[in-house]
């Protein structure tokens, strides 16, 4: 019987692997990979020198998830190969939106707060008094959308213009549909608690709504990011350097063996063991199954024994993105700066749109004369936009036009590659905290032996993903 086998060596899996041998020095771990790599959507491909992502590529410093992250930079000697964006590099102060035709530019300091700076029809200032002062509103099921929220709290321009667009970039989902307790756990709690907002700072003091306290793991790399002001980072060779470094340090360790091309095709979970089918017909008995597929995946795989629980995990859904890598031999005439979203008001297949070589200028010398972008589409409005069977060239077709509109690059590219990342990115939908609570609570009730990890559940981000591998390992099951 193998010991632990974990499902999938993305982020989540190798992770995963990671702090269970740290953690247990006589223990031994399987992963098994149904593609021929690692790193799941972590993946960066060099071309004469240039870094292209094909998913996500920055990290943030910030906070406890932003600290744990460092510590394992730090702790898989990645640290010399940091690049980092401080706080006043041009790619962390402009962030715009395309609105009405053209693009603008996202407030970035306290001053700006009080200047009218379109599309905003009145200062900023205006819709934080009436965060403060709105009265609250009792919400069912103690969970609604963060747009509702926002909208309720702000005002629909701050809905419309600031969280759509800013949803799109993190989970390329609708803010209509995502939960507030994604990105505003704690203001919706205070909310929910309080009559104004007001209110709550004076009764709660002011220092609880920010992250005080945490016992935050202050590496050297932490201290380094912090005195440098680091806004984001990635690596020289690119963001899948991470699971790199992952694998390498799990090779090392000789307790870890890591099959590719294995897909987990059939799961069987007694109390304490399980049966894993692969897709050769061969068959591995464990006494404990960690899952770092999407949620998706390992329903379908436990559905037939335990229906309830496929159900749960089912219920959380993905969207699909196109992803769009484009070379041009020439500076365009852009303005620097990290890029641009796009609100869903708008009605475009274009959610955003990255200035890459704005962003990490650690290309070589001679490619200075180069522009490279990377645009995403679809996303929860990929059927919308696409067909299951719409080719690279209807892809690239459309990009070209809105590029042309929006950026008034006419110009084609020396270079193009399209991805369709099919189901990369969950939906953390109204309701998605108490469905993962369900999940666990089966688990548990159960005493099945499996532990969840990965984007699924606890958050969508680089850091998070880490942190869920970390929580899983120290949790046991569930
Ligand atoms: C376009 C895009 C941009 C992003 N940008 C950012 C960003 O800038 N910053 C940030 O912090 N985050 C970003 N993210 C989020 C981040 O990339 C992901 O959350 C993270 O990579 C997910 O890791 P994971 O291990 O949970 O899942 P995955 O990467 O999906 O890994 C799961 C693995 O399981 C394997 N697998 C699937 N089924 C089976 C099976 N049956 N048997 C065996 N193996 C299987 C898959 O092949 C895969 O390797 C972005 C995501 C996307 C899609
Ligand atoms: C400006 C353009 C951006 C586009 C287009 C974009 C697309 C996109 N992003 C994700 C997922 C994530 N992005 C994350 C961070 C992040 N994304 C952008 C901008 C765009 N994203 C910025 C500026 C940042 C850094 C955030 C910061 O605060 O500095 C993250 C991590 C979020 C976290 O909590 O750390 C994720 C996840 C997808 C799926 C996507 C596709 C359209």
């Amino acid at each position: 019987m193998s010991g632990t086998v974990v499902l999938g060596a993305g982020l989540g899996g190798l992770s995963f692997a990671h702090y269970y041998l740290k953690r247990f020095p006589k223990e031994t771990v399987t992963i098994l990979e149904a593609s021929e790599r690692v790193g799941g959507w972590m993946r960066s491909i060099k071309k004469n020198g240039l870094i292209i992502e094909k998913g996500p590529r920055s990290i943030r410093p910030r906070g406890l998830p932003g600290a744990n992250t460092l510590q394992l930079v730090q702790d898989l000697a990645l640290s010399e190969q940091i690049v980092a964006i401080p706080s006043n590099h041009p790619a962390a102060l402009n962030r715009m939106i395309y609105v009405n035709g053209e693009l603008h530019r996202l407030p970035n300091n306290v001053m700006s707060l009080f200047k009218k700076q379109p599309p905003f029809s009145q200062p900023l200032y205006k819709y934080l008094l009436n965060f403060l002062t709105s009265a609250t509103k009792p919400i069912p099921e103690n969970d609604e959308s963060i747009y509702s929220f926002v909208n309720r709290k702000f005002g629909i321009e701050v809905a419309d213009y600031l969280i759509s667009p800013l949803i799109c970039g993190i989970c390329a989902g609708d803010a209509k549909e995502i939960s507030v307790r994604f990105l505003m756990d704690s203001l919706f709690e205070k909310d929910q608690r309080h009559g104004t907002m007001l209110q709550a700072f004076v009764i709660d003091g002011l220092s609880s709504f920010g992250k005080k306290g945490e016992d935050v793991p202050k590496s050297d790399l932490y201290q380094k990011a912090a005195k440098e002001k680091w806004s984001i980072f990635s690596f020289k060779d690119g963001i899948e350097v991470l699971p790199q470094g992952l694998e390498r340090w799990l090779k090392k360790e000789q307790r870890c063996s890591i099959v590719l091309n294995k897909q987990c095709k059939q799961l069987e979970l007694s109390k304490n063991a399980a049966k894993v089918t692969l897709s050769d017909k061969s068959e591995i008995r464990a006494k404990h199954v960690v899952s770092s597929l999407p949620a998706s995946k390992i329903g379908n795989l436990v559905k037939k024994q335990y229906p309830i629980l496929g159900d749960l995990l089912n219920s959380i859904p993905t969207v699909t993105v196109a992803v769009v890598n484009l070379e041009y031999d020439k500076k365009l005439p852009i303005k620097p700066g990290f890029g641009f979203l796009v609100p869903p008001k708008e009605n475009l297949p274009i959610l955003g749109v990255i200035f890459d070589s704005c962003c990490f200028e650690h290309y070589p010398n001679e490619f200075e004369n180069r522009t490279l972008l990377t645009v995403m589409l679809g996303g929860r409005w990929y059927d919308k936009y696409f067909d299951r069977s719409s080719g690279d060239e209807e892809i690239l077709n459309i990009t070209f036009k809105h590029l042309a509109t929006i950026l008034n690059v006419k110009e084609r590219p020396v270079f193009a590659d399209v991805s369709v990342l099919e189901n990369c990115i969950p939906q953390y939908i109204v309701g998605h905290v108490k469905q993962v609570k369900e999940i666990r609570k089966f688990v548990h009730e159960h005493d099945l032996p499996l532990s969840l990890c990965g984007s699924s559940y606890d958050g969508v981000g680089i850091n998070d993903v880490i942190l869920s591998a970390k929580n899983a390992v120290e949790r046991g099951s569930g």
